[in-house]
């Protein structure tokens, strides 16, 4: 294992006033990083500070918008605190007992943390130590308290390793007092190259209001919801929880849509007939209405459902429509994999319209 700086000291002579993250490594993580495409990167703050930190009624500290804000805007970016391993391969001493074991894998996480810790700066560190921890009756250390209390799940460190998509755990100072939603406003999106957070609005969120953030996954229903927030010691009260049986069966209708909703079923569609598109946008249409009323803008169906729909359009050569859909397209930041050049579509007048292969289309057959 290695405790690294990130960005490193050669690279700190290019961002030397910007904040740095200290990491707990395993082998090969910090080579991967070096050897990413652009990396580093200077961390790119916004121009405007869009939100305060505040105490919220039973939930200790959260976010607040200090302005309006439009989907797709970016609320803030942060190098992390601490990226440091979620648990590390130890050997089981004979004779343990599963409980024994589980507070010596524990303490020897305490350990390794507090070596990451002590290296921090002093700002850092004290910013790190206040931060909430809600995991003090039950074997933790402080250190790793706070850790499982307030870190986001990053992955893609480690290069052929199977299943990394949460190796780390990455403690922030300002994106870890987001309290959770089942309906969250808000999402982030991890930058390899610059090590950053950038938080986004997943849709427009008024002056004052409560910036929230999902968790675990949100799509699933109210009592998995619950027991998947059980280590975080709090009940969620969001209104998809307290209206929950009218909330689930509208997350499972759209479940269940998600798994059909593809852009090669309406190609599929196109072959059968004008009729079956006409449908399937009605149909398309109140899905996108029911992913609006839930508050899960921050689902990947959301963007399924607004990209058919702009395609239905160009396929139907209605590029007025298709142009309101591509304006939202475009507004999808937070999703490196989702972001697309939707600008070209943004003018109903555009030549990109006729040049689209499938522009039209239905109308020729
Ligand atoms: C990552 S921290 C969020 C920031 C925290 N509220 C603070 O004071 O720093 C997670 C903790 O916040 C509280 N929390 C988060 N979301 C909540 C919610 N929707 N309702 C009540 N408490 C919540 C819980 O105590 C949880 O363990």
């Amino acid at each position: 294992m290695t405790y690294t700086t990130v960005p490193n000291s050669f690279d700190c002579v290019k961002f030397s006033s910007e904040p740095v993250s200290e990491c707990f490594f395993f082998p090969g993580s910090k080579e991967a990083l070096m050897n990413m495409p652009n990396y580093p990167q200077p961390l790119i703050r916004p121009k405007i500070t869009s939100f305060r930190i505040v105490d919220v009624a039973g939930k200790g500290k959260g976010l607040f918008s200090t302005r309006a804000l439009k989907m797709g805007d970016l609320i803030l970016t942060e190098r992390p605190l601490l990226v440091c391993a979620r648990g590390v391969a130890l050997p089981r001493p004979l004779n343990f007992s599963d409980e024994q074991y589980f507070q010596y894998a524990l303490d020897h996480l305490e350990r390794n943390y507090e070596i990451a810790v002590n290296r921090m700066r002093p700002e850092a560190k004290e910013a790190f130590m206040a931060l909430a921890n809600c995991h003090t009756e039950d074997g933790s250390g402080p250190l790793v308290g706070i850790v499982r209390t307030n870190g986001l799940s990053l992955g893609g460190l480690r290069p052929g390793v199977e299943g990394d998509v949460g190796t780390y755990n990455a403690v922030c100072k300002d994106i870890s007092r987001l309290n959770h939603s089942c309906s969250p406003n808000t999402v982030s999106q991890f930058g390899m190259a610059s090590f950053s957070y950038s938080l986004y609005a997943v849709r427009d969120i008024a002056d004052g209001e409560e910036l929230t953030y999902p968790y675990m996954d949100v799509g699933v229903s109210a009592a998995k919801r619950q027991e998947d927030l059980a280590p975080y010691g709090f009940v969620c009260t969001c209104t998809a929880c307290t209206d929950a049986a009218a909330s689930d069966a509208r997350r499972a209708d759209i479940a269940a849509f998600n798994a059909s909703a593809s852009i090669s079923l309406i190609e599929a569609g196109i072959a059968g007939a004008d009729k079956f598109l006409g449908k399937y946008r009605v149909k398309i249409s109140a899905q996108l209405k029911l992913v609006e009323q839930e508050g899960l803008e921050s689902l990947s169906i959301y963007w399924v459902l607004l990209r058919t729909l702009m395609d239905v359009h160009i396929w139907r050569g209605e590029a007025k429509e298709a142009s309101a859909y591509a304006a939202r397209l475009d507004k999808i930041r937070w999703d490196a994999d989702l972001a697309g050049d939707y600008k070209q579509f943004l003018d109903p007048k555009s030549s990109a319209y006729e040049k689209h292969k499938m522009w039209r289309k239905l109308y020729r057959r």
